[in-house]
Order: structure tokens, then C-alpha cells, then sequence
């Protein structure tokens, strides 16, 4: 992988129904990096992250993932939406559900997997550590495993970059150090950006830090500064109630 950005968001504005919902936000994501955006409830998350997907057309600004802007090149994507958005009691294992996701890269018909799928579905199984699970019905799994399997199906398309839209509502405090854990192994091979709204659960390897509320806040480094968070929240942010590891702050002075 060449060291230039993964994705470069480049001047983009979205309008929905009239109302502007991203305005002229720019980002470049960069290979290994651990790119996190918070931002209050409809701040324009999910919205960033459709577009990139190329979901969604923005009404002004460009995308480019690898350097490209076609479609063919968001198969570099792998995309694990909000939980909510899945319906877990459709019939499904959960070997056949992470199989799902490698549908995009079947070109022939009728569209079969091959040994290469089923391989990189052992393979992301593995990886998420449900390999024991697979002949189990999604619908069975706990709220945390069927997350696990969520981000299983994001894998195996071997995505540069894995976009994560609040991963770890359903996932407790243990489960949620050790998912961390997981992502951070998965730089190795690929990018890293996760959305959340909720500014405790930024985990301490994020490498970049932005705040977005229809504007993007970055100082591009992975510090949270109060002056982001207030002009993201529009309101003063009590940082240590919310159980933000300090270690995100720069240190503060004496004054502070
Ligand atoms: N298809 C749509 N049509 C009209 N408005 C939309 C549409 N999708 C999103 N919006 C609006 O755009 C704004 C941003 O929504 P978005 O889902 O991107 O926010 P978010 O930051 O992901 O929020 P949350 O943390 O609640 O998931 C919201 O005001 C939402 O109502």
C-alpha cells in the first residue's frame, strides 16, 4: 500500500430536504490510522459516512478513495452500519451471514461462493473471534457476538479501510477493551475510522480525533480540545463525568 491518504474528503457539503447536514467538511485518512468523529446526535455521522461509501452524492466537493473517485474503487471499503439497521431474526448462520459480504467481489453467474470465499469467511471468523459460532443462527447470538459477526461480514471483502457506525452500543466494558483490541490488530492491514456519538467510549489508540456537528473540528492530532467539543456540542462538555480517558487531552496548565 502506497503511503499516500486511504480517503480524502475533499470540500463536502450535503443538503437533505433543504437543510444543509455537512458543510464544507475535508478529512484525509491515512493507511494504519485510527481515525475517530464524534459529534452529537445528528451531527451528520452516518451522512459522512454514506457519502464516502458513495451512498449518497453530495451536493458539492469530491471523494476519493486510493486516490480514485469510481465506483469500483469503494470495494476498498468495508462498512459496518448501526446495529439497528440489521434484522436478526431473518434464518441466516452466522458463517452465512459474514459470507454475505464477499457478494460485491462475485461477478459470475449464477453467483456461487468459491474456496477463496469461503477461506477469507474462516478467516474473518477467526479474527473476531466467533469461529465457534458459525453454524449458530444469528438470531441466537448475544447482542456483543451478533456485533462481532457485523464486523466479521465487513472483513472479509478485504477492505484498506473498515468504517465503523457506533460499534459498541451493544458491546459491555470487558468486551469492549478486547473488540478495541481487535481493531487495533487490524491496522496492520487497514484503515481505521469509527463515528460515535458518545465521546467516552474514544478508545485510547485512536490516532486522529475529529468533532463533527454539520462542521468538521480537527486539530489532526488525537487529542480532544474543549474548543472542538464546544463547537461541535455548542455547549461547555463536562469531559471527566463522561468518562473520556484523560489521555486524549493535552496536558493542562497550572491555570486550567
Ligand atoms: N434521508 C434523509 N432525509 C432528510 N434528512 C436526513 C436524511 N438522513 C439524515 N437526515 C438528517 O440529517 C441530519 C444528520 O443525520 P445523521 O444520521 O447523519 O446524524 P448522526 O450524526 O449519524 O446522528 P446519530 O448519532 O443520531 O446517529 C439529521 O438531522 C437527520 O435528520
Amino acid at each position: 500500500m502506497s503511503d499516500g491518504p486511504v480517503i480524502e474528503v475533499d470540500d463536502v457539503w450535503v443538503r437533505l430536504h433543504g437543510r444543509t447536514v455537512l458543510e464544507g467538511v475535508s478529512l484525509a485518512v491515512h493507511p494504519r490510522e485510527f481515525y475517530a468523529i464524534i459529534g452529537p446526535n445528528g451531527g451528520g455521522k452516518t451522512t459522512l459516512l454514506r457519502v464516502i461509501l458513495g451512498l449518497l452524492p453530495p451536493s458539492r466537493g469530491e471523494i476519493r478513495v486510493l486516490g480514485g473517485t469510481g465506483a469500483a474503487m469503494r470495494k476498498n471499503l468495508g462498512y459496518v452500519p448501526q446495529f439497528r439497521t440489521f434484522d436478526f431474526d431473518y434464518p441466516i448462520t452466522v458463517r452465512e451471514m459474514v459470507l454475505s459480504g464477499r457478494l460485491g467481489r462475485i461477478t459470475r453467474f449464477p453467483r456461487r461462493y468459491g474456496e477463496e470465499d469461503q477461506a477469507r469467511a474462516e478467516e474473518a471468523l477467526e479474527t473476531m473471534g466467533i469461529a465457534g459460532l458459525a453454524d449458530r443462527q444469528i438470531r441466537d447470538l448475544s447482542g456483543g457476538e451478533q456485533q462481532r459477526a457485523i464486523i466479521a461480514r465487513a472483513l472479509v471483502g478485504d477492505p484498506k479501510v473498515l468504517l465503523l457506525d457506533e460499534p459498541t452500543v451493544y458491546v459491555d466494558a470487558p468486551t469492549e477493551a478486547h473488540f478495541y483490541g481487535i481493531l487495533d490488530r487490524l491496522r496492520d492491514r487497514m484503515a481505521i475510522v469509527l463515528v460515535t456519538h458518545d465521546i467516552g467510549v474514544i478508545p485510547e489508540r485512536v490516532t486522529r480525533v475529529a468533532c463533527l456537528n454539520r462542521r468538521l473540528y480537527t486539530h489532526d492530532t488525537n487529542e480532544i480540545t474543549a474548543d472542538m467539543l464546544e463547537a461541535a456540542y455548542h455547549c461547555p462538555v463536562d469531559l471527566i463525568a463522561h468518562g473520556v480517558p484523560h489521555r486524549v487531552f493535552p496536558e493542562h496548565s497550572r491555570e486550567e
